[in-house]
């Protein structure tokens, strides 16, 4: 492009700081939209010495994020997260080049399509746990008064007796499984899951932008160790995080060497590279160009079990909002499963296609209240143009999800629940993949860096969203004062929901029974008899 192109127009911003004092790191969708309402297509912020380009459209981000996604696939790396909390090791940050290329194809290998079709009786079999213990909750009292005067440590903002921790040990144990070939058995005391949420906390608070001057002034990069607190703080945060990702891994090399041989992540590659020479291979980065050495491979995993982890859960959660917040809709995906299921057994993937308003609820859910609800910054790789305007290299740029999913062209009434959008179409309208044409949303990103676990998002969230609607009936309590049902109000950003990378509703009660004895004892009994089948499965059975 040539220099003398002008920048997208945008919000004028001040000397030096350009737009940062008008953005709030921790929830910039709403300005973002605001502006994107303003300025349409694309508009540009400087953040401190930081370009900013912001795509607003479905079609804006194709043009740029997916058809040149050649020279848009890269990441601006925050400096202190990702060159020394994550040793230049976390894929999600990593820029697009020969390792990222490598972990990302490991990735798919373990979490793509393919992939995602050998998860699914495992994700069956979780959902009977998970639909068990969200059936049993009520019943024990945890919910209301109790819960939410447990308190949960700094790190644990979820408390251990709350329903959030049910749903989150469910969108954990899957990457679990698919990553180490374990599961999480219990709903208290799991602090490798805890830690796994502590870790996604802790790097997203530490990625944040404005938190580290170091990230935005180079110069201070140079200083030594004494002058640099940040530094030695983040390389004992690294030290941390490798005691969880590093540690399974070293789990599952003693597994191996014990004659352990299984279909998941790590055992399949550590055998394929060990059948390519490379048994051992310490130490940052590629061996021989083409297989992740040990932290790189500990870091992939760890990157597939923190990117599934908090999404899926936020997704479930959210779900179960937006029923609350919309019982017409709720009671009509009810009629749909019982019309197709019945009450003699539970759903089951097979079911998928003949529940389309199912399906729908979900791809809403995804649409309406996105869990990462600004996306995953691109980078542009190459000076370019877009529309007569220069895009530069090196600038950030924001597929701005968020406007795109609020945008009343794409969808009428856009802030409004309304599953129906998503029927009627061709088979894609429904699809949430990568494809141009017709997609259902943007919540799994854009191009090269799309989401590497959409089918297995997709299939945790039917298959247990599935199972909710049909046995488990939920509700909101009743506010003593008013005497009506206490349910968040989907619309308040700011009373409703977390702030942060990823948007997950903030903590609300919700009374769980089983819609009828016939229900409570199916599910009774498909839990009781899942015991056996963990076991079958050499995993540990479920400890309540
Ligand atoms: C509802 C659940 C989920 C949502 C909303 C979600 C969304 C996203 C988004 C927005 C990105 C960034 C895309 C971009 O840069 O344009 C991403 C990346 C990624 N996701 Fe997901 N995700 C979910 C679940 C999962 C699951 C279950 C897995 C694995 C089993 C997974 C694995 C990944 C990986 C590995 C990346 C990194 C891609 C890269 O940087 O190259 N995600 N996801």
């Amino acid at each position: 492009a040539s220099p003398a192109l002008k920048l997208p127009p945008g919000p004028p911003g001040l000397p030096f700081l350009g737009n940062l004092l008008q953005v709030d790191p921790l929830r910039s969708y709403p300005q973002l939209l605001r502006w994107a309402q303003q300025y349409g297509d694309v508009f540009y912020l400087r953040l401190g010495l930081q370009d900013v380009i912001v795509l607003n459209t479905a079609k804006a981000a194709d043009d740029l994020l997916t058809d040149r996604s050649k020279i848009y696939s890269g990441r601006v790396a925050p400096h202190v997260a990702q060159d020394i909390l994550s040793d230049g090791q976390r894929v999600l940050f990593m820029p697009h080049a020969r390792e990222w290329k490598i972990a990302r194809r490991a990735m798919s290998a373990a979490a793509g399509p393919a992939a995602a079709k050998k998860i699914r009786p495992f994700q069956d079999m979780e959902s009977r746990t998970a639909i068990y213990d969200l059936m049993c909750h009520s019943a024990k009292g945890d919910e209301g008064p109790r819960s939410s005067s447990t308190q949960a440590s700094p790190g644990r903002e979820v408390p251990e007796g709350h329903w959030f921790h049910l749903v989150r040990r469910f969108s954990t144990t899957v990457p679990m499984f698919v990553n180490y070939g374990k599961r999480i058995s219990r709903i208290v005391d799991n602090p490798q899951m805890d830690m796994v949420y502590d870790v996604v906390g802790n790097v997203t608070r530490v990625a944040q932008p404005g938190n580290y001057l170091a990230d935005v002034v180079p110069l201070l990069r140079k200083l030594p160790d004494w002058m640099a607190p940040w530094r030695v703080e983040a390389r004992r945060m690294h030290e941390w995080e490798m005691s969880l990702f590093g540690g399974l891994l070293d789990e599952e090399k003693v597994a191996l060497s014990e004659g352990t041989v299984r279909d998941t992540f790590l055992n399949t590659y550590l055998r394929a590279r060990s059948a390519a020479g490379h048994a051992e291979a310490p130490g940052n980065g590629l061996a021989g160009d083409t297989w992740m050495r040990d932290k790189l491979l500990a870091y992939t995993a760890g990157s597939l079990l923190e990117a599934a982890s908090d999404t899926t859960a936020a997704a479930v959660l959210t779900f179960v909002l937006a029923l609350l917040n919309n019982p017409p809709v709720l009671q009509r995906a009810r009629e749909e499963v019982d019309s197709i299921v019945g009450p003699d057994r539970m759903p089951t993937f097979d079911d998928e296609e003949n529940l389309p308003y199912v399906v729908a609820c979900i791809q809403e859910t995804l649409r309406c209240h996105p869990p990462a609800i600004t996306g995953v910054p691109h980078r542009a790789d190459e000076d370019d143009e877009y529309k007569g305007y220069r895009i530069p290299k090196g600038a950030t740029v924001i597929g701005n999800v968020w406007a795109i999913h609020m945008n009343p062209v794409r969808y009428p009434d856009p802030t409004k629940f309304i599953p129906d959008r998503h029927l009627g179409g061709p088979p894609l309208r429904r699809a949430g993949g990568p494809d141009l044409e017709g997609r259902a949303h943007y919540a799994f990103g854009f191009g090269r860096r799309f989401c590497g676990g959409k089918d297995v998002a997709e299939g945790s969230l039917f298959i247990l969203c599935a199972r909710l609607l049909w046995g488990v009936d939920f509700r909101a309590p009743t506010d003593p004062v008013t005497g009506k049902p206490r349910v968040p109000d989907f619309a308040d950003e700011d009373g409703t929901w977390s702030t942060g990378f990823i948007a997950v509703p903030k903590l609300f009660d919700v009374q769980f029974a089983p819609r009828s004895e016939k229900y409570e004892t199916i599910i009774r009994r498909s839990f009781e008899e899942l015991q056996d089948e963990w076991r079958d499965m050499g995993l540990l059975p479920d400890e309540r």
